[in-house]
């Protein structure tokens, strides 16, 4: 097995170098604002060690992998009943696309595409205010990260709300089928500040260390989500968390993995590692263009891929 610390440091001067970085997204404004030249990469270890490389501390707008810790709680809050307003197929179609909605009667294909993360926004919602159920997703956020300085962008969210016009339409296309309770100003309240959740890779590295430890911290040995429910949000991560680029996410990088439109990822390799990357320029299915390389790179060195023994 080859040194991590020198995988780590050949890939991030690799990707320091590269000039084919994709394009910054402009359709949140405040989002376009942020230097295509970033990159970091944070790996949390389950065996506690933390490898960091380049803007490793720098604070970016995670976006939809928030998506991935509001799943967590809703299902904690309702359970598995969670499935009957939400699927779990991927949806071969872009993040924000609202024509299956139609055809499928207002249930979305999963909860990483937005019309999905909507309706779960809805169900933390129900039984408190917008404010409340904000607070509630950030500290979970805040506990999972073991860090207190995670916060949220209130000029990311205010900038999504002005121009959430596709939200506002998959929220409101929802609530006519009645798979929302909440009108869609309250619910895209949640949905908005959640996405704002600003962290750096080695805050998200190690919220998202739960996942690749069958459920628990290892740093405190508490157990956040059951071993089975960790797996299940592993394999919707796989088959889901890249929009309609996540299969070839799986064939090139083949680990669980969760993108925003921030430019970030949340890799989990179970038994091994949860580790987060984050360059700004998007590919075509708007997954970090280099970020997505720079696992794939990773995955391919220290033989993580989890399809292979
Ligand atoms: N893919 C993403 O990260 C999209 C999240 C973004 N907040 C949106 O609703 O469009």
């Amino acid at each position: 097995m080859p040194e991590i610390e020198a995988v780590l440091s050949d890939i991030a001067a690799e990707m320091a170098a590269r000039a084919d970085r994709g394009d910054v997204v402009t359709y949140i404004p405040q989002l376009g604002k942020v230097d295509p030249r970033k990159f970091g990469l944070t790996i949390a270890m389950v065996d506690g060690r933390v490898f960091c490389a380049g803007d490793a501390d720098e604070a970016f707008s995670i976006q939809s992998i928030s998506k991935v810790f509001t799943l967590t709680l809703a299902l904690g809050k309702i359970g598995d009943s969670l499935w009957q307003r939400v699927g779990r197929e991927p949806s071969g179609n872009p993040f924000n696309s609202i024509v299956q909605l139609e055809q499928e009667r207002g249930i979305p294909r999963n909860p990483f595409i937005n019309p999905g993360a909507i309706v779960v926004s809805d169900v933390l919602l129900a039984g408190h205010q917008p404010r409340e159920a904000i607070g509630e997703i950030l500290r979970f956020v805040q506990f999972l990260a073991d860090d207190e300085t995670v916060f949220i962008d209130h000029e990311v969210a205010a900038s999504e709300r002005a121009t959430g016009f596709r939200n506002f339409a998959l929220a409101n296309y929802m609530r006519s089928f009645g798979n929302l309770e909440h009108a869609a100003e309250l619910t895209l309240g949640v949905y908005f500040h959640h996405c704002a959740i600003a962290m750096t890779c080695r805050q998200l590295a190690l919220a998202g260390r739960f996942l690749a430890c069958d459920g628990r911290n290892p740093a405190t040995g508490h157990s956040v989500v059951s071993a089975e429910r960790a797996r299940r949000i592993n394999a919707l991560m796989l088959t889901c968390g890249h929009y309609d680029g996540s299969g070839d996410f799986a064939f090139r990088v083949g680990i669980s993995g969760k993108s925003g439109v921030g430019g970030g990822i949340l890799g989990v390799v179970p038994g091994v590692a949860s580790m987060a990357v984050w360059s700004p320029g998007l590919n075509a299915a708007g997954n970090s263009r280099l970020g997505s390389i720079a696992l794939e790179k990773l995955a391919k060195a220290m033989n993580w891929s989890i399809f292979s023994p």
